[in-house]
């Protein structure tokens, strides 16, 4: 269970997440949605503990996360590219990553069969695919089998099978009672998995319901995307010109 109580994050003069608020029960899916900058990963960050709040409190399991003894083994987060080292290979990676976790280091072969990596973990990270990468993250944050788990945008150049191997992966781990806060811009994805979705918009929350509530704010052959739309029109910063209407 992660509550998020009023989290505020400011970087310089720019407001990236403002008094936001919202539950993730355990044994759900719960989806961050919103346009790009809306603050999804910094909000992400803030539960995982990477990025201090300025202002507000995050409860994971109902103890502030402050208090939370082995932080990293109650809450992982699929750490961005940029954590990585290339010149380690994909074993060396996670084991790395356990021991700054606490986690034992015999739990990383499981992981990495896991998530199907089993094969190339002697391989450089430096020369991995975009989807085998996304994969590392993911095993990164199932290390230690932990309570909650917060993934952003873990699809992200994965691919079909990639996508429909994720979808069992998150509804199994959901159905094994684990907390799942996802951040996607994959509406297709959302629409099978979601139990709950939170929409940010500017850094604030724009709408906070159920999946089938959410679904029924919209209309059309795409109910979601149009219901995502309507909630998050007003809100998107970074829009292109768009094409000449026929
Ligand atoms: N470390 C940082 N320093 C300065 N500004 C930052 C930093 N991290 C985020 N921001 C800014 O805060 C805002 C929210 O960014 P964030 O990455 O949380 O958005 P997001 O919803 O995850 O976007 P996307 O969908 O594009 O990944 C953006 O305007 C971003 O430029």
């Amino acid at each position: 269970m992660i509550q998020v109580s009023g989290i505020s994050k400011r970087f310089g003069d720019k407001v990236a997440v403002s008094e936001v608020s919202f539950d993730a029960a355990g044994g759900s899916i719960t989806y961050l949605l919103g346009p790009n900058g809306a603050g999804k990963s910094t909000t992400m960050r803030m539960i995982a503990g990477l990025t201090a709040p300025d202002a507000g409190t995050v409860r994971i399991n109902d103890r502030p996360l402050r208090e939370l003894t082995h932080t990293m083994r109650a809450v992982r987060f699929n750490l961005d590219t940029f954590a990585r080292n290339p010149r380690h290979t994909a074993k060396q990676h996670l084991t790395w990553q356990a021991r700054l976790g606490g986690i034992p280091v015999t739990d990383v072969e499981e992981v990495l069969a896991r998530v199907g990596l089993s094969e190339v973990k002697d391989r450089l990270v430096g020369r991995f695919s975009l989807g085998m990468l996304q994969r590392l993250g993911i095993a990164t944050a199932l290390l230690g089998d932990p309570e909650t788990i917060v993934l952003d945008e873990p699809d992200n150049g994965l691919d079909v099978d990639g996508i429909l191997w994720l979808r069992e992966l998150l509804t199994g781990l959901a159905r094994r009672g684990r907390t799942l806060l996802v951040a996607s811009h994959n509406l297709t994805e959302v629409d099978i998995t979601a139990d709950r979705i939170v929409i940010i918009g500017r850094g604030r929350i724009l709408s906070d319901a159920d999946r089938d509530e959410t679904v029924a704010l919209g209309s059309g052959p795409r109910p979601l995307e149009s219901a995502y739309l309507n909630i998050t029109r007003g809100s998107v910063e970074y829009a292109g010109a768009g094409e000449a209407k026929q």
